[in-house]
């Protein structure tokens, strides 16, 4: 399990590593490991260390101290290495005469564009977690600088400019190659927008022990394939669940047809279809269970998922929350639901909405929940008393009471951004409902599978939600062959 710690954890960590460290112990270890992965990128932007040029841009506080000695020990090495404080007087002193002490110049900020200009490597270390609001006006022309110039750029910590916490980006921030963060990763290295401006991440282990439970926490192939229905020998068909899709109308079909292909490689031992386009459903996939009777009279089932392309159907919501299994809700369901009966269900909820889909139920602008992700899910949750999976190029899951950890998905890929592939995914999780997963697992491993799907399907060239589905066996497979390896 990957997972991210909140800014204050990090602070509180770092206070008891400082009681028991020598002073600068930490700093010394963060600056190791920064330094290490300057000279690997130096490696491949100019062949070498020695003789290469290196821009560390400081702010005021420790994050342009981690810069400061990471610069130090490059210099020591043969790199030409000049520090641009931004507020000279204030820059970390102890990082100042060590950088001085290896050979390195400082200079003005007056000719900081023109140094990144011919740099090899720029070090970002103008604020990290330490960071409030968004650039300011002075470091923004820098900013923009290192984002034209060839050099590679290295984040200290975190891209500065991003909020460490959220992953809100307000304004200008750095946009790095690699970010390397110091003793935990922060949750705006896992969430976009800021997620992208961090480039590939690396954790440097300081030896924090990071006291109580992490903010986020995003499965990996290990967790995901101890999560997986995997039938026994005396499993039937009934055994392993039966997923309900109440989805599609006359006029969306094929919502329902994509619910179902989704449900079908999921892992409950039958698909039951329900509405009006099972001719459409049986046509493609003669293995359904389909009946036009509506929920209450369609026979058993161990989860259901209602809402893809369902139109106006308000009748089939209304039953399918009445129902005592656990119910997946998307799509067109979000706007059907009565919030009174979701909240007053008693088996397991997971609602799928994707922005545009949270913002209506949030009642704000679709802009508002892609800026702040994290507390948009949240507050989801907390309201409907529901589990919530909000999708987009950041995919987040929290539980009923949107308390911690709230979990990240990070396999997906932009070329999900189809029409219908949301429809495959709710089948899928409905499927892993009815094989019993509790709703936050159900919805993080079919987040997990879809998005490694979407790669697979996609290998570059676009998909649509039909091809997404039938790469979620290849998914399946390579998460469940790193288990057996293990
Ligand atoms: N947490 C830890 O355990 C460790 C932290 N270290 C480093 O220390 C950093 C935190 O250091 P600090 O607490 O000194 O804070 P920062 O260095 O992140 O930032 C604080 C300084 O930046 C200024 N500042 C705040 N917002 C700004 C903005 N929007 N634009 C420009 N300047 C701004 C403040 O006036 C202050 O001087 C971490 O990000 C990391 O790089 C490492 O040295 C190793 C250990
Ligand atoms: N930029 C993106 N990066 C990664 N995944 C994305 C991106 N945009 C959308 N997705 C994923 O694609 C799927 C789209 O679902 P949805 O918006 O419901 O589409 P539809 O309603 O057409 O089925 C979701 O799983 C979502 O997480
Ligand atoms: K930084």
């Amino acid at each position: 399990m990957r997972t991210a710690y909140s800014v204050e954890t990090v602070r509180t960590a770092e206070r008891e590593s400082m009681a028991r460290l020598p002073e600068g112990a930490l700093m010394q270890r963060a600056a190791a490991g920064l330094a290490a992965t300057c000279a690997e990128l130096l490696g491949q932007v100019s062949g070498r260390v020695y003789g290469s040029r290196v821009v560390l841009l400081v702010g005021s506080g420790d994050n342009g101290g981690d810069a400061l000695y990471a610069g130090a020990r490059l210099a020591r090495r043969g790199a030409g290495v000049t520090a641009v404080p931004l507020a000279p007087e204030r820059a970390h002193a102890g990082g100042l005469a060590a950088l001085r002490r290896a050979g390195g110049r400082v200079a003005s900020p007056a000719v900081a564009e023109e140094l990144i200009e011919r740099a090899d490597l720029v070090v970002d270390g103008i604020v990290g977690i330490g960071g409030e609001g968004g650039l300011r006006p002075e470091a923004v022309p820098l900013a923009e600088a290192a984002g034209r110039a060839r050099a590679a750029v290295v984040a200290v910590d975190l891209p500065s400019g991003v909020d460490a916490g959220t992953g809100e980006v307000r304004g200008a921030a750095f946009r790095a190659d690699v970010t390397v963060t110091f003793g935990a990763h922060k949750p705006g290295l896992l969430i976009d927008p800021a997620r992208e401006y961090a480039g590939s991440v690396r954790l440097v282990d300081i030896g924090l022990a990071l006291p109580g439970e992490p903010e986020l926490e995003a499965l990996q192939h290990a967790d995901v394939a101890r999560l997986l229905p995997v039938p026994g020998a005396e499993s039937d068909k009934y055994r392993r669940g039966v997923v309900g899709i109440a989805a599609g109308s006359a006029r969306y079909p094929g919502a329902a047809v994509l619910a179902v292909s989704g449900a079908l490689r999921g892992g409950a031992g039958a698909v039951r279809y329900v509405g009006p386009a099972g001719d459409a459903v049986i046509a493609r996939f003669p293995e359904t269970l389909v009946s036009d009777q509506g929920p209450e009279r369609a026979g058993r089932v161990q989860a259901w998922v209602v809402g893809p392309g369902a139109g106006d159907d308000a009748e089939t919501v209304a039953q399918v929350l009445a129902a005592e299994v656990p119910v997946l809700i998307d799509a067109d369901g979000l706007r059907l639901a009565d919030a009174e009966a979701v909240r007053a269900r008693t088996a397991p909820t997971l609602m799928t909405p994707h922005a545009g889909e949270a913002a209506a139920l949030l009642g704000v602008g679709r802009a508002e929940v892609e800026r702040a992700r994290l507390a948009s899910v949240r507050e989801l949750a907390r309201r409907y008393g529901a589990a919530v999976l909000l999708k987009g190029s950041t995919t987040l899951v929290a539980g009923p009471d949107g308390s911690r950890p709230v979990r990240v998905n990070s396999t997906g890929t932009p070329w999900l951004a189809t029409a219908g592939s949301g429809d495959v995914l709710s089948g899928l999780a409905g499927s892993l409902l009815a094989a019993g997963l509790p709703a936050v697992d159900a919805g993080s491993v079919g987040a997990y599978l879809h998005g490694l799907a979407g790669r697979f399907a996609a290998a570059g060239a676009p998909v649509g939600a039909h091809d997404v589905a039938l790469a979620v066996r290849r998914a399946w497979r390579e998460v469940g062959e790193v288990h057996r390896g293990a």
